[in-house]
């Protein structure tokens, strides 16, 4: 008689190695048995590595604060739920810039683990962040009952964050939201964005008035800060390397049709205590996918997800 197989829980042979999944200090971190890994604070939900290719995908600032006393400066900090200083007299002006959700501590959910096809593993992680947790001064600022959900989604070239928001009170809420990540990238002369042409930005470096953008692949060459609007979310964003024209992050969204592209350039990338070393706007660009240009409404009982894959290296 032949014996029944016991299905996997991952439904590949348990023989074959497993991602592993750490939780010390304050940081989680996942590692697949193809050499990717992926660390995650549990202060703001902060992701601060992404390895992939056997190389770091993330910039992360020497200098930044990782004790909880600030928010992370690099990796990917979770902008919720506004985007930039608050505007007055709204209902999230006593809030911080870009709210609360990246200097919370938020919970560790648990992992799970899948087949990612062509014989690939993916783990995800889930975070978890409501109400009761926030400080008595966010509760106080954003008196709104909600719960999030935000998981890290791990493959072999990609790395997927994906947010839920689910409005658990008796009254509508409105928020905006962004994955603020961070590339890391060896010489920004060298760096060109490309899908941005022809579409409406904010220039926030010039008073904030409104552009089309002219260049099929925008090089960065000051101080940029930029919403791109209205995209569609299946188109992918491209970072590119100008001397060979590889690509070397491709960013698909889900309901997320802004793109901010930020660049802090000399003079400010000086001016931030925790942003370091001063040369190192040269490693970085911010490519920030969000829903940030006009509010999401939230109705009671109501939930909504948004989320970005990143591909690196082509
Ligand atoms: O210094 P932070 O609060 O982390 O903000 C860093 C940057 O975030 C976004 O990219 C905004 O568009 C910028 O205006 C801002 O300077």
């Amino acid at each position: 008689m032949e014996r029944s197989k016991k299905p996997s829980a991952i439904g590949v042979g348990a023989s074959l190695p497993q991602p592993t999944v750490s939780a010390k200090h304050g940081i989680i971190e996942a590692s697949l048995p193809s050499g990717e890994s992926v660390a995650v604070y549990l202060y703001g939900a902060t992701v601060t590595s992404w390895k992939a290719n056997g190389q770091e995908q993330l910039f992360l600032s020497q200098k930044t604060h990782l004790d909880g006393s600030k928010p992370i400066r690099g990796g990917i900090p979770l902008v919720f739920p506004v985007f930039g200083p608050p505007p007055q007299n709204h209902v999230t002006s006593p809030l911080p810039q870009h709210g609360f959700a990246r200097n919370s501590t938020w919970e560790f959910l648990g992992k799970s683990s899948s087949e990612a096809g062509k014989g690939d593993l993916a783990v995800k992680l889930d975070f978890g962040l409501s109400h009761t947790m926030l400080s008595e001064e966010f509760r106080k600022a954003w008196p709104y009952e909600f719960g999030l959900v935000y998981s890290v989604t791990l493959t072999k070239g990609a790395l997927r964050t994906s947010l839920q928001v689910t409005n658990e009170g008796k009254e509508n809420f409105e928020f905006q939201v962004l994955m603020h990540t961070y590339l890391s990238v060896e010489d920004i002369s060298n760096i060109r964005v490309k899908n941005l042409e022809s579409k409406t930005y904010i220039d926030k470096t010039r008073n904030a008035t409104s552009h089309t953008e002219s260049s099929p692949a925008l090089a960065i060459t000051g101080e940029t800060d930029r919403v791109y609007q209205g995209l569609d979310p299946a188109t992918p964003i491209i970072v590119s390397s100008a001397s060979d024209d590889q690509p070397l992050f491709s960013i698909t969204r889900e309901a997320l049709t802004d793109i901010v592209v930020w660049n802090p350039w000399i003079e400010k990338a000086k001016g931030m205590a925790d942003f370091g070393p001063d040369e190192a706007y040269q490693n970085m660009i911010c490519v920030e996918a969000g829903s940030v240009s006009s509010w999401q409404t939230l109705e009671a009982g109501d939930s909504w997800e948004g989320g970005q894959s990143i591909k690196s290296r082509l």
